[in-house]
């Protein structure tokens, strides 16, 4: 039976050395993976040593960051490596780090059961799972269609279509699907790749003569998972291909799951009769994440950081202020607090609000809306009709009170700036007061959905 969830395994076997060069390309595809500022912080200084027996040999700068790139890349360098042809199973990354070294037997996966044969053919990345994946109003939608596809016994939607922007979780609600299926269905043949490795695969069976397996392989899938669809636009012989494969399985009653950057609709030189097709299932799309999201993803990479790393500490506020200042991606984010961690490993003490602006000025730089307690002040009395005085004076009546408490919780989510000189904008208030505030909204957003639609639309009229 061919191998199903690897894109690779063909082209691995007949792997030629792999050299310095080789390195460099699979870097330049693992940086568009996982964005610039992770590429910076973790694998660009890293350098080639070997690969010997299926195991690729980095060496890095320091013992943390080979733990950590092999903790949490390991799966994206060893894709990227065995997709330009090199059979590469597995990573070694340290200080030390060198070809002879071999698995210990913890290591050494068990080649008896389904499960770890499923393991070591796949192109999956270990983290995208389900339980790693933060729920949130901008993706629960895509989130629970995705839980839908993967517990399913039938097919309820097909294709489901997922889209967004990048850095959105895609990739990962892909994955977290491909996992799942393949974790309770050991015997069902689950394949994921992107569009770019069909058409790679595709190309290269027409070279080789071979589009009799090609089709065999892809019709006989039970799930088929294609990321970044809005790859083959343009490329008319692999959209040919892609709308064969796509109709006999859809024919068959079988899973199809697709993912692109935008809307089949939006999506140019497609044909017209695969962006119908496209759009026959349910077409759900990841919206930009809020500052709930975010701050949960914060939250989940420090719990899981500091689980590994007892010794970090983080000062309160930190993260609510990189949350309400990184609003580009998931993926940013994710990159500003990976790059805090190994800030934090060098310094080693509590980090600090101003340790994290210095350490990632660069971000924080890129998305500064530079927004003012006035601004703040101003639209919020918009908002409830009153006037700018109202949010200095002494005045203690709810219409006023609340008000003034809402701005002043989003002076403290959207601005850097503490209690007590929150406190000095509100008419020399102290910062008890302005603590009070944020505490007391914080509670209403909770319980009562008028103020939680207060904030929500506040917030964003200040972000937008
Ligand atoms: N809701 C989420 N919870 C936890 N992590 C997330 C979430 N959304 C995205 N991420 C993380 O953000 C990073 C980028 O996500 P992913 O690769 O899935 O994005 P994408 O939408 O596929 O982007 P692209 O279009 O660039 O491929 C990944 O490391 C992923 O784990």
């Amino acid at each position: 039976m061919a191998p199903v969830l690897n894109a690779t395994n063909e082209q691995a076997d007949g792997a030629e050395r792999m050299t310095n060069d080789a390195w460099d390309l699979a870097r330049g595809h693992i940086r568009k993976d996982i964005g610039a500022h992770n590429y910076t912080t973790w694998i660009e200084p890293l350098s080639f040593r070997s690969l010997e027996d299926g195991t690729l040999s980095l060496s890095s700068p320091t013992e943390f960051i080979g733990k950590w790139v092999m903790q949490n890349f390991q799966d994206v360098i060893l894709r990227h490596v065995a997709g330009n042809g090199h059979a590469a199973s597995r990573l070694v990354c340290g200080a030390q780090a060198h070809s002879s070294a071999r698995p210990s037997p913890r290591e050494t996966p068990d080649e008896s059961t389904p499960r770890s044969r499923a393991r070591q053919e796949n192109t999956l990345d270990k983290r995208f799972t389900f339980d790693s994946f933060i729920v949130g109003k901008s993706n629960e939608m895509a989130h629970a269609a995705a839980r839908r596809v993967a517990s399913d016994g039938t097919v309820s939607f097909n294709p489901l279509f997922l889209h967004g922007r990048v850095g959105l979780g895609k990739t990962h609600l892909m994955q977290a699907i491909a996992w799942e299926i393949q974790e309770a269905h050991p015997e069902k043949r689950v394949m994921y790749l992107s569009a770019e490795q069909f058409m790679y695969r595709f190309v290269q069976s027409l070279r080789e003569k071979a589009t009799m397996d090609f089709k065999q392989l892809f019709r006989t899938v039970d799930v088929l998972l294609v990321d970044d669809v809005q790859f083959i636009a343009g490329k008319e012989s692999t959209q040919e291909e892609f709308f064969h494969t796509f109709n006999a399985l859809v024919d068959q009653g079988k899973q199809v799951v697709i993912s692109a950057d935008r809307s089949p609709a939006d999506i140019s030189d497609l044909e017209e009769r695969i962006t119908s097709r496209l759009q026959s299932g349910l077409v759900v799309d990841l919206h930009p994440a809020d500052y709930e999201l975010r701050l949960g993803v914060l939250q989940h990479r420090v719990d899981m950081f500091a689980a590994q790393n007892p010794e970090f500490q983080i000062e309160d506020g930190v993260l609510e202020y990189l949350a309400s200042r990184i609003t580009a991606s998931i993926r940013v984010l994710e990159g500003a607090v990976m790059r805090l961690f190994a800030y934090a490993d060098l310094i080693k003490q509590v980090v600090t609000l101003e340790q994290a602006q210095d350490a990632l000025s660069d971000l924080l730089r890129a998305s500064e809306k530079k927004l003012t307690i006035d601004e703040i002040m101003k639209v919020t009395c918009e908002h409830y009709a009153l006037r700018m005085s109202d949010m200095t004076s002494a005045r203690r009546s709810r219409t006023v009170a609340r008000p003034r408490q809402m701005a002043m919780f989003l002076a403290k989510r959207l601005t850097p700036r503490s209690y007590p000189e929150i406190g000095r904008k509100f008419g020399g208030r102290d910062h008890t007061t302005v603590l009070y505030a944020v505490r007391k909204i914080e509670e209403l957003i909770a319980q009562d959905t008028q103020i939680a639609e207060d904030a929500q639309l506040l917030q964003r009229k200040l972000e937008g």
